[in-house]
């Protein structure tokens, strides 16, 4: 019997009153792969991921992880294996960058939840932040807390929303460093592309709710239809 990929994506379709956000989107991530969900503004990447994430309700259509139905919520998510990142962050700014971190490991009840954070920090060179409060730190760091918040649950899929955006060359070339390193299935909703050309093995591209092109960052670079959709009006800008 074959093995299940990791994320398994069929026929997603999830409208908005009149309007049809996914229109029968299939896509998988398999495990130890690096897959990006691309496509211009409005093509459907949040809706997908939030889709995935169980923070949007599908009309129609399967989000399956390792071949179970995906868990509706967070803690669930966690359990079956799966952290994600946020645009917003979702930091809990009062409380200290550790504090931060440990909250999964808290809710899943982890014996070692303050070995796993303390490493989830040293990992992205937080340390020497990890007692200050997150809401006062630089807005790079914050966003390597929430990274390091989803990579100390140890997670088997790791969902992350714009991980580039906001961030400079440098923050940018250490966050594709350490996506490199994961051998955890990820799934990126990304914007940049020199990053997802860089990080990604397979590339799918959304537009108006439906994938236009699937396969190897080279080949859908030099795909028309997405030149016109996408990297075209990205290069023209
Ligand atoms: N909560 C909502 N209510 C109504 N319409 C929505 C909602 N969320 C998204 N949409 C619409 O669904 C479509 C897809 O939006 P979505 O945010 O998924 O696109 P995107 O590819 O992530 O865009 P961007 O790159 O700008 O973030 C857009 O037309 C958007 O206006």
């Amino acid at each position: 019997m074959t093995t299940p990929p990791r994320l398994s994506v069929r026929g997603l379709r999830v409208a908005f009153g009149g309007l049809t956000a996914l229109d029968g989107v299939d896509f998988d991530v398999h495990d130890g792969e690096t897959v990006a969900l691309i496509g211009p503004n409005g093509a459907g990447k949040t809706t997908a991921f939030n889709a995935v994430c169980g923070l949007v309700k599908p009309r129609n259509g399967t989000v399956r992880i390792a071949g179970r139905p995906a868990p509706a919520r967070p803690t669930g998510l966690l359990k079956a294996g799966v952290a994600r990142t946020l645009q917003g962050l979702g930091l809990f700014e009062h409380l200290t960058v550790l504090e931060n971190v440990l909250v999964p490991l808290t809710s899943l009840r982890d014996p070692d939840a303050d070995a796993k954070a303390r490493t989830a920090l040293d990992d992205l060179g937080l340390t020497a932040h990890a007692d200050r409060p997150a809401g006062t730190l630089p807005y790079p760091e914050r966003k390597r807390t929430a990274l390091a918040r989803a990579l100390a649950t140890g997670p088997r899929l790791l969902l992350l929303d714009e991980p580039a955006g906001g961030l400079g060359p440098a923050d940018i070339d250490a966050l594709a460093e350490t996506i490199e390193r994961l051998d955890c299935a990820v799934l990126v909703v990304e914007h940049h592309v020199d990053f997802v050309m860089r990080v990604a093995d397979r590339v799918v591209v959304l537009d108006f709710g439906r994938v236009i092109a699937a396969g190897a960052p080279e080949a859908v670079q030099g795909d028309p239809a997405v030149e016109a959709a996408y990297l075209g009006l990205e290069a023209a800008a």
